[in-house]
């Protein structure tokens, strides 16, 4: 009997740039060594963001290798409160301007300039508006509420004149009148399945309360039509443990992901965040910079 032995495929690493004019490039840890960034090019910071960890502590399964990036176990640096490897498209992370665009309700009226883009999308009041605030350090730009249901529409945010956040509407969000569900529903999911110049999506999760089974079905649904995304666990300043069993975040995290193991053959980007303290802002920008720095040479 012959027994084939079939490489595992990375699907997740695949999937995640699909939308990208993609090169082949490989993620296997034998031949490569990780290419460092300049330390010029990483953003300044008060706390440092990139971390080495110890060889117990890496497993090459467990981490989001982006693409081109060349691996080696001993010099690879991921983003602290993350499963990322620093590759060396990491330049250009700062903010210096942002601006309100404009709201959609199709993806045809979504802005035309061909700029790359990363969607925040996530249950109603799990913190997206609250996070492009932060990662654009402006109070205000997108508007927030303790009340689920603010954001509405498609609302483009211009960064640097260079590339745009997107607030999306909530979902989730029981006492929003069914007919709005289903049109939110239909133009976010449309909007995802259609936007060319999408980058990636970045899936919010509460990190300070246990997996929704909402947000299982909705990474497994942008997992099953092939859409690129990063897992953004917000509110981890929230650390009190509630009675009932409830949990820290990074014990919600790591439920999270065990959960969404089957619906993906190596893990996605994730990383832990706050908008309150702005725990995981500078990560997520150098995720972002690496991610739209391949998009855009590719
Ligand atoms: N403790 C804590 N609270 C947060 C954090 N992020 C957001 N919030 C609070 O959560 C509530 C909802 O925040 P929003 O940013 O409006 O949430 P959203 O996901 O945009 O909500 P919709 O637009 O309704 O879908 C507000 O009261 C925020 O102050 C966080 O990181 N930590
Ligand atoms: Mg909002």
């Amino acid at each position: 009997m012959v027994v084939l032995h079939l490489p595992r495929f990375p699907l997740y690493l695949v999937t995640s740039f699909h939308s990208l004019p993609l090169r082949p490039y490989s993620t296997t840890s034998k031949t490569t060594t990780l290419l460092r960034a300049p330390k010029s090019t990483l953003v300044s910071t008060s706390e440092p963001v990139i971390a080495t960890p110890s060889p117990a502590e890496l497993s090459l399964e467990k981490l989001f290798v982006p693409p081109e990036t060349i691996v080696s176990l001993d010099s690879a640096r991921v983003l602290n409160g993350s499963n990322i490897l620093l590759s060396n498209y990491a330049n250009d992370a700062q903010v210096s301007q942002a601006e309100f665009v404009k709201s959609s309700v199709r993806t045809e009226d979504c802005p035309s300039d061909g700029l790359p883009e990363f969607a925040l999308v996530g249950r109603s009041n799990v913190g997206k508006s609250s996070l492009l605030n932060s990662l654009v350090r402006r109070k205000k730009l997108a508007l927030t509420s303790k009340k689920p249901g603010k954001t509405q529409c498609i609302n483009h945010f211009r960064v640097n004149d260079s590339w745009y956040l997107v607030d999306l509407p909530g979902y989730g969000y029981a006492s929003a009148p069914q007919e709005l569900r289903l049109d939110w529903e239909q133009f976010t999911k449309d909007y995802f399945l259609n936007r060319s110049t999408l980058v990636s999506v970045f899936l919010l999760i509460d990190a300070s309360i246990p997996a929704k089974k909402i947000d299982l079905d909705y990474a497994s649904w942008l997992g099953l039509n092939q859409i690129p995304m990063t897992l953004i666990f917000t509110k981890c300043d929230k650390r009190k443990k509630t009675r009932n069993g409830g949990k820290r975040p990074e014990e919600n995290v790591n439920d999270f992901q065990d959960l969404i193991r089957g619906f993906f053959q190596s893990v996605p980007p994730w990383i832990m965040t706050s908008s309150v303290t702005n725990q995981g802002r500078d990560e997520i920008l150098l995720h972002m910079a690496q991610l739209r720095n391949y998009w855009l040479k590719h």
